[in-house]
C-alpha cells in the first residue's frame, strides 16, 4: 500500500504494523480538564468510549494503565479549519501536499484528534464535491467532518444545500468574498446563501476580504514592480479585511442568521466583530494560530523560499495584530458563554482557534517566484496548534487550562453541534484524549514534523508543554514520540443543524422588525 512506505517515518497499523494499543485503558491520577471544570481523577476507556471519570477507579490486570500523575488529561483538539488534498488556485499549484492520511497523522502527533475540512464543489456541484471528498477521506486515521464551499448559485445548488444538511451531515457553508475569478462570490449570491443557511439551520461562514479591491491592490503592486512575496501582504491591507468583515456581518444581520468569520487576522476585522458582538449579533470570529503567534517579518525575507512559505490570505499581519488577537482571545474566553448576558452569549471572538492548515511545499510555492499572485496561499498548523496555543496562551498566563480546553476543543464541538460526543471527557464521550506534560517542552522543525511539506512556518520554535500521549477512538496512537496510526480507522462525523447560535432566533426576527420601526415611532412621538 502506498501509505506503508517506510518513507512515511511512522508505523501504520493495518499496513503490516502491529496494533499494540488496548481497547481498555485506565488513565490514572491526572488532572482531568473539561471546559467547565478540572479535577484529579481517573478516566476509564472501554471500546473507544469514555466509560467512567472519577477518583480511584479499580480495574483488572487485563486493562492497560497509564500513569498521568502531574499531567493534564484533556479532550483531543478539534481543528475547525483545514484544507487537506485540496485543489486550489489553478492547476499549476496542484493540490495541498497533506492528504487525509498525512495531515491527520501530523494532527495526532500534535494532539488534535478531529478536524473539519472544507469540501470544494466540482464544477459548482455540491454532490460531486461531496463524493470526491468521501473518496479522499477513506484513508483517514482520525474522525473528521465537512464544511461545504459555495461557489455559484442556482436552483440546483439551493436544492443540494438541503440534501447536504438533511442527508449528508453538513451543517455549515462557506462563502469566499476574495479570490476573484477563482472562488469569489458577490453580495447577491451571499444574500441567497445566507437566506438558505437560515432556513436550514446551517451556519454561514465567510472568508472576509474584498476580492475586487485585492485585485486592484495586486495590479498596483505589479505596476510598482513589486513582484515578491511582500507584495502579497501590501496588496491586501487590513482595511480590506475589515470592509468585508463589516459587510458580511451587516448582511447576516439583515437576514438575521448567525455568521462565522474564518481566519480573522487583523485588529481591524476583530474590532468589527467586537462591535457586532456588543450589539448582540450572533457572530463567531475564528482566529487561527498563524495569526496569533506570527508576524509579517518572514514575508520580507530575501530568500524567496522562506518568504513564500508565509504567504496566506488574509495575510499574516504586522507585529501588534497578533498580540491584540491574543488579548481578544483571552478576554473572550474569560467572558465565557455561561456568564455573559444572554444576547452577547450567542456571539464570540476567539472562543475557538483553528489553523487553516493548507500546506504547499517549496516546489509548489515556487510557481510564484516571478509573481506573488501565483504563490499558492496557505500555511501549516494542524500539528502545531495545540502546542503553540499552550505555550503562548497558557504557559504565559494569559488563559487558564479550562479556557485552553474550551478554545482548542469544546467550543468547536458546540458550534458544530457534536458536543458532548466530542470536546469533553465525560462518560459516553468518544475516547479522543491527550495527556499533556506542562513540565516538558516541544520543538518544531520540518525535519521532525509529520506533514509531507518540506517547510514549516514555525521552524525552530521551542516552547513549554508537550503532548506526550494521544488517544483516538480509544487507541493510543502517539506515545514516546512515536506514531502508530490506524489507516482507514477515522470515521465521518455527521453534524446536525440548528446549533446553539440558532436558539431563539425567531424572537430576534421580531425584535429586528421592531427595531426597523423604532425610528418611525420616535419620529411620530416627536410630532
Ligand atoms: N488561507 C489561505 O491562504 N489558504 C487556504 C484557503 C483559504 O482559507 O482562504
Ligand atoms: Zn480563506
Ligand atoms: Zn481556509
Amino acid at each position: 500500500h502506498e501509505f506503508c512506505d517506510a518513507g512515511m517515518g511512522y508505523n501504520v497499523v493495518g499496513c503490516g504494523g502491529s496494533d499494540s494499543s488496548s481497547r481498555r485503558i485506565l488513565i490514572k491520577g491526572g488532572t482531568v480538564v473539561n471546559a467547565h471544570h478540572q479535577e484529579v481523577a481517573d478516566v476509564y476507556i472501554d471500546d473507544g468510549i469514555i466509560a467512567d471519570v472519577k477518583p480511584n477507579i479499580k480495574v483488572g490486570d487485563e486493562v492497560a494503565v497509564i500513569d498521568a500523575t502531574g499531567k493534564f488529561v484533556m479532550p483531543g483538539g478539534i481543528d475547525p479549519h483545514t484544507h487537506l488534498e485540496m485543489e486550489f488556485m489553478g492547476t499549476d499549484s496542484t493540490e495541498t501536499i497533506d492528504d487525509f492520511f498525512s495531515g491527520q497523522a501530523a494532527a495526532l502527533a500534535g494532539g488534535t484528534t478531529m478536524h473539519i475540512d472544507f469540501v470544494m464543489p466540482v464544477n459548482g456541484s455540491l454532490s460531486l464535491g461531496f463524493k470526491a471528498y468521501v473518496e479522499k477521506a477513506k484513508k483517514s486515521c482520525m474522525d473528521y467532518g465537512f464544511h461545504m464551499t459555495i461557489t455559484k448559485w442556482d436552483d440546483t445548488v439551493a436544492r443540494e444545500m438541503e440534501i447536504m444538511v438533511k442527508e449528508k451531515g453538513i451543517n455549515s457553508f462557506k462563502f469566499f468574498l476574495a479570490y476573484k475569478g477563482i472562488v469569489m462570490i458577490n453580495d447577491e449570491l451571499l444574500l441567497e446563501g445566507l437566506k438558505k443557511c437560515k432556513s436550514l439551520g446551517a451556519l454561514a461562514m465567510v472568508h472576509a476580504e474584498n476580492g475586487d479591491a485585492v485585485f486592484e491592490g495586486q495590479k498596483r503592486m505589479i505596476e510598482l514592480g513589486i513582484t515578491g512575496p511582500e507584495g502579497h501582504a501590501l496588496s491586501r491591507p487590513p482595511l480590506l479585511e475589515a470592509e468585508a468583515t463589516a459587510r458580511a456581518i451587516r448582511l447576516a444581520g439583515f437576514i438575521n442568521t448567525p455568521l462565522y468569520i474564518v481566519h480573522v487576522m487583523s485588529i481591524d476585522a476583530m474590532e468589527e466583530i467586537a462591535k457586532a458582538r456588543k450589539l448582540g449579533q450572533r457572530v463567531v470570529g475564528e482566529p487561527v494560530v498563524s495569526g496569533l503567534v506570527l508576524n509579517d517579518s518572514g514575508l520580507w525575507d530575501p530568500d524567496f523560499n522562506i518568504a513564500a512559505k508565509f504567504v496566506m490570505s488574509p495575510p499574516i499581519r504586522a507585529p501588534g495584530h497578533g498580540r491584540a488577537l491574543q488579548a481578544a482571545v483571552s478576554m473572550g474566553v474569560l467572558q465565557g458563554f455561561h456568564v455573559v448576558p444572554e444576547n452577547t452569549g450567542k456571539s464570540a471572538f476567539g472562543k475557538l482557534v483553528g489553523t487553516d492548515h493548507c500546506t504547499f511545499n517549496s516546489t509548489q510555492k515556487a510557481f510564484g517566484i516571478d509573481d506573488f499572485r501565483k504563490i499558492p496561499n496557505g500555511v501549516n498548523g494542524i500539528e502545531e496548534r495545540m502546542h503553540l496555543v499552550w505555550d503562548t496562551m497558557v504557559a504565559s498566563g494569559k488563559i487558564s487550562v479550562t479556557d485552553y480546553v474550551r478554545i482548542t476543543s469544546t467550543e468547536c464541538a458546540r458550534i458544530f453541534n457534536i458536543y458532548p460526543k466530542k470536546g469533553a471527557i465525560l462518560p459516553g464521550s468518544d475516547a479522543d484524549i491527550i495527556i499533556l506534560n506542562p513540565n516538558s517542552s516541544f520543538q518544531i522543525s520540518s525535519n521532525s514534523h509529520h506533514s509531507r511539506s518540506d517547510t514549516n512556518v514555525y521552524e525552530g520554535w521551542i516552547g513549554k508543554g508537550k503532548v506526550e500521549i494521544t488517544i483516538v477512538g480509544g487507541r493510543i496512537v502517539w506515545e514516546n514520540n512515536e506514531l502508530k496510526v490506524n489507516l482507514g480507522s477515522g470515521k465521518y462525523i455527521k453534524m446536525p443543524p440548528f446549533n446553539y447560535l440558532f436558539d431563539g432566533i425567531e424572537k430576534a426576527d421580531v425584535s429586528y422588525i421592531s427595531s426597523l420601526r423604532a425610528p418611525v415611532n420616535r419620529f411620530k412621538a416627536m410630532q
